[in-house]
């Protein structure tokens, strides 16, 4: 292997975090205070979470996070790349990105492979900053691109960039010209989007929601919108796509480390009640990242998403923590990883300065190459950054075919398949249409999936 070359393996040395599904998350907010059960594995994950998930959502308009978070960002401050070289997450920021181009790639692949020669590919990135996966589209090949986020110096931002892509695509030989696009300054989890769009009637092949959707989950009806403006438009077959915060992970680690956890570069504090049961919306924690990030977000239940994405026709196609998501992909990106600098090469070249990281941030790496032969140098990512990037997970929902109902509404489930698979999976008819009760949200009082 090539010196300059990151030897990935190094990861999976750090890459120790449990499965979430045993993070004991399940339990608070089920109310059952101890993890233990969750934890060993022992016992029934089974719980009484309130079938009215309304009663649940603390909404109130009045009191929206919306304002701060788009003045958090339309007044962060643009760094240049020598600024940015220098920052304490370099590695972090590009590892980041290089998990969305791997996460875009994929789906806008599976997306081409279903298309014939000369179709259109129409993308929504819904709260897409300043325009960070402008290039992605560009090399994805896709025809249109709607942009829409809260934060309108970030939306400007991104056309100032959008321009200066077709401006210099102009001078490019060869290549087709740079996608058309629209820009929105938009709260997404309280305007419907289409609506807003040029043409309303307009299908979406992908949405993609890049850590942001966390957002939405200060309240039911936030929630609803957001799946709403990623479903309403996408075709049948789409996807929508996006990384979040793992609440499983961040509750795991307030209950090893207090209501305050972090590093040098990452800081959760929770500002709500963390006795369980946690509410289903509104769990809020302010997240600080180093120079990027201060606001607050809310924790996203991921069974609550699921149950929810399933009234809108959206069927869950992939959920993987980043650590096992980049186990997963690391070969099949290797090059890009090189390319984006997406891992730090250690022991660095010329005894460059660690940019303020201390020399424990790298012990695994000196662990594994004791234990190794033959590598003089691996990429990495320092022990703080690594803590912030396991903190996230992404996923794949697909939008099902509608079957239209006598009222000409569409309906996205079988419910009487549903009803008869849950009778036979409980054994328990009389169970079974307990569970199926209505609800706000139209999705069964199950308790081992709410
Ligand atoms: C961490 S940034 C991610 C930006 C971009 N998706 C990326 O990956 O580079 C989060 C973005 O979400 C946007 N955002 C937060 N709440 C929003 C909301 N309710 N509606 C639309 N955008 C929102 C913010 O303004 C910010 O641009």
């Amino acid at each position: 292997m090539s010196e300059s070359k990151p030897d990935c393996d190094s990861f999976s040395i750090i890459n120790d975090a449990p499965s979430a599904d045993k993070s004991g998350i399940v339990e608070c907010y089920a109310g059952v205070r101890e993890n233990v059960v969750a934890k060993t594995g022992e016992g029934s994950t089974n719980s009484s979470v309130p079938s009215d998930l309304s009663t649940t959502s603390r909404y109130n308009e009045a009191q929206g996070h919306g304002s701060v978070v788009a003045t958090h960002y339309n007044t962060l401050e643009e760094k240049g790349l020598a600024e940015r070289c220098k920052s304490r997450i370099f590695y972090l920021r590009n590892f980041n990105n290089w998990i969305k181009s791997m996460i875009i790639n994929e789906y806008l692949s599976k997306t081409w492979q279903g298309k014939s020669h000369g179709s259109p590919l129409r993308v929504l990135d819904m709260c897409c900053g300043k325009g960070g996966d402008l290039l992605k589209w560009r090399r994805g090949n896709i025809t249109h691109l709607v942009c829409a986020d809260i934060a309108e110096v970030s939306v400007d931002q991104c056309q100032a960039r959008y321009n200066e892509l077709q401006n210099r695509s102009k001078n490019e030989r060869g290549f087709a010209p740079v996608f058309t696009a629209e820009f929105l300054s938009a709260d997404c989890t309280k305007v419907r989007l289409r609506e807003r769009y040029k043409d309303p009637s307009m299908e979406l092949d992908l949405v993609s929601c890049q850590f942001s959707f966390h957002y939405c989950f200060e309240s039911l009806p936030q929630a609803e919108t957001m799946l709403l403006n990623a479903a309403e438009c996408l075709r049948p077959g789409g996807y929508f796509i996006g990384t979040i915060p793992d609440a499983y992970e961040i509750v795991k680690r307030q209950q090893n480390a207090g209501d305050t956890f972090g590093n040098e570069i990452y800081k959760v504090e929770f500002q709500c009640d963390t006795e369980p049961p946690l509410p289903l919306f509104g769990a809020k924690y302010n997240f600080h990242l180093e120079g990027v990030v201060d606001c607050p977000e809310f924790l996203v239940h991921f069974p609550t998403l699921v149950k929810l994405a399933e009234k809108y026709g959206l069927q869950l196609v992939a959920k993987e923590r980043f650590d096992s998501y980049y186990e997963k992909v690391r070969e099949e990106g290797r090059s890009l990883l090189g390319k984006m600098q997406a891992l730090e090469t250690y022991p660095p070249f010329h005894e460059a300065p660690l940019l303020g990281r201390v020399p424990e941030d790298y012990e695994h790496v000196q662990q594994y190459m004791q234990k190794s032969t033959g590598h003089r140098k691996v990429g990495t990512l320092s022990e703080s950054e690594w803590k912030a990037a396991s903190l996230y997970l992404m996923f794949a929902f697909q939008k099902k075919k509608p079957k239209w109902n006598a009222e000409g509404r569409p309906e996205f489930e079988d419910r009487n398949e549903v009803a008869k698979k849950r009778m036979s999976d409980d054994g328990n008819g009389d169970n079974a249409s307990k569970r199926l009760k209505s609800t706000d949200l139209s999705v069964g009082n199950d308790g081992e999936t709410l």
